[in-house]
């Protein structure tokens, strides 16, 4: 893909080992039902060429309706949204319009806000996220998070990235060093970190770090990886090899992520979404038509850098 832009979320949460929680993970794992190819829509919609053709999009998250309130306040409003496989959709919008509560409300960070309500629903590979016997632990492994902030653990550059699989229970030397190696090499980190895998993770540039975070997220054999700014802290080398990156995950992985960069959005996504004040989806389509010929006045005026 290759089309031609960059706030916050608490990562607190993020930055601690959920020993207890994974320990769910066996019996999470099973209330994900096996995906029959007949409960995915085919849909005729697409640009891109993130490895499929363009006729050959397929839907693995819809939301319907979706509502979200912190107390009393609306920050998304009966939001529709269909996000394809394989592709990289951009969250684009003024700040404040709720392009992170969206990006939370797919895998469920928004449970960790105690001020937090979501209604309507999210549909990851046709189940609802909030039903009842969805583990969210178990979800946030298949749909992943990587933050504005890189947040490594305080640990060695290897025992970040086998974190996770240790909590899945993989304990074999030999199968563990070939997954870090994997996700490392998929993060295109492992050159850089190779012969020295036991330093602390720390020590490393912030792209470098960030770089970590991804392959510590990949790691698991996610489906979905969300990115909330994970450029924005980083300087331009670093954004740049991130965006590269971006666009070779794409291949494997349906990335959502959310910029305020309206060029690196354009640059790296094939779809593009563009929320306003008051949470609403206003327009939702390929990259190109909302960068180049936008439906609504407003949209054009965000673009365009007429407010925002
Ligand atoms: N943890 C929270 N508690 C209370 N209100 C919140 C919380 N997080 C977000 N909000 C409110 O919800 C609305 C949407 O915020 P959100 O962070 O999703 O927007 P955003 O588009 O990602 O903004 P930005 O680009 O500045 O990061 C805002 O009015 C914000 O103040």
């Amino acid at each position: 893909m290759s089309h031609n832009t960059t706030s916050n979320t608490d990562t607190s949460t993020e930055s601690q080992p959920e020993s207890n929680e994974n320990a769910k993970q066996d019996t999470a794992e099973s209330t994900y039902t096996t995906v029959e190819s007949d409960s995915l829509l085919k849909s005729s919609i697409g640009t891109a060429d993130h490895g499929q053709s363009t006729n050959d999009t397929v839907p693995i998250i819809e939301t319907h309706d979706l509502d979200v309130y912190y107390g009393d306040e609306q920050a998304l409003q009966s939001v529709e949204m269909t996000i394809q496989e394989k592709r990289v959709t951009a969250l684009i919008g003024p700040s404040g319009c709720g392009k992170s509560t969206f990006l939370r409300s797919i895998n469920r960070m928004n449970d960790l806000i105690d001020l937090a309500r979501v209604e309507g629903e999210v549909e990851f590979q046709g189940k609802n996220v909030y039903d009842e016997n969805v583990d969210p632990v178990a979800l946030r492994r298949k749909i992943g998070m990587v933050f504005q902030k890189p947040n490594p653990f305080p640990k060695s550059i290897y025992d970040n990235v086998a974190y996770g699989l240790r909590v899945q229970g993989l304990a074999d030397e030999v199968d563990l060093d070939a997954a870090v190696e994997r996700a490392l090499k998929n993060a295109a980190l492992w050159d850089e970190v190779a012969d020295q895998l036991d330093k602390s993770a720390l020590e490393l540039s912030g792209g470098q770090q960030q770089r970590l975070c991804i392959a510590r997220a990949i790691a698991t054999d996610p489906e979905v990886l969300l990115m909330d700014e994970p450029a924005s802290a980083l300087d331009p080398v670093a954004t740049s090899k991130i965006e590269d990156l971006i666009d070779d995950l794409a291949e494997e992985y349906t990335v959502v992520i959310v910029t305020h960069n309206m060029q690196q959005a354009a640059r790296i996504s094939d779809k593009t979404a563009v929320f306003l004040t008051g949470g609403k989806l206003v327009e939702y389509d390929d990259t190109s038509k909302i960068f180049e010929n936008p439906e609504h006045d407003r949209v054009e005026d965000y673009i365009t850098g007429k407010f925002g």
